[in-house]
């Protein structure tokens, strides 16, 4: 594919070096920065980071013409990122690691990551802002809504909804066409065997809500 573009890269702590890595091995920008107000003038993976996460302006080099990514783990925060480079009408990245395996007719909305060796399977729709974390599975007919996070490992089977924001602890199982209320967590190594239609914690096997 023709290289293009510039990419940012909101965050550079452990998930945005994951995102960097998927991003180069995409092949698509022939430029990549870091924004990180913590590591300003320093290099991540030997990436520079350029400017805080704030600074949206004008003074980026390509700024018009660049791609953005918002690379942080925590949903809401995420999601409110992305709100702010919608709001400038900057363009919005999606990236998917070359490993992933992706049924022809998903669809995944901007600002989504994916991440090495993850499964989706047929009829399946990935919102934006999500992360679909290292070689984790989303089965037929799933509906992942905006800003959900499946950590490592987790598996969900056919037809099941995420509502927006929810996390999914990591080797987590989702038996088929559960539906998990937004905002939830799920703990890790869990198990869902039912629906959970009110917003909350929810860990062990089969899960238990504790908050
Ligand atoms: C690349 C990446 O790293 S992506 C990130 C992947 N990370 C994960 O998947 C982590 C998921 N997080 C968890 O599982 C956490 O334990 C959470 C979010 C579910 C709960 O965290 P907290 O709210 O801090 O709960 P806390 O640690 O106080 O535990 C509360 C109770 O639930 C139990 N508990 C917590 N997590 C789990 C779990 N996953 N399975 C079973 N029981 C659990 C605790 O033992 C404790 O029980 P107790 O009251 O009998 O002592």
């Amino acid at each position: 594919m023709e290289q293009q573009r510039t990419l940012y890269i909101l965050g550079a702590g452990g998930h945005g070096k994951v995102v960097a890595d998927a991003a180069k091995r995409m092949q698509r920008w022939q430029a990549i920065y870091f924004l990180d107000d913590k590591l300003i003038n320093q290099t991540v993976l030997g990436i520079p980071v350029i400017a805080g996460i704030h600074d949206l302006s004008l003074s980026l080099p390509d700024h018009q013409q660049a791609e953005f990514i918002v690379a942080i783990g925590d949903n809401a925060s995420r999601c409110h990122h992305l709100t702010r480079l919608k709001q400038q009408n900057l363009t919005i990245a999606t990236i998917i690691h070359p490993t992933a395996t992706i049924a022809a007719d998903v669809t995944v909305g901007v600002g989504t990551v994916i991440f090495a060796q993850v499964v989706i399977n047929a009829s399946t729709k990935i919102g934006n802002g999500c992360i679909l974390n290292t070689a984790c599975s989303v089965d037929h007919d799933c509906t992942i809504e905006d800003g959900t996070h499946l950590s490592p490992g987790a598996r969900l089977a056919g037809g099941v909804h995420l509502h927006p924001q929810t996390w999914i602890g990591t080797n987590s199982t989702l038996i088929n066409n559960v539906e998990v209320a937004a905002h939830s967590i799920i703990g890790a190594h869990s198990l869902v065997l039912d629906d959970l239609k009110t917003s909350g914690t929810y860990v062990g096997n089969p899960v238990r809500k504790i908050k």
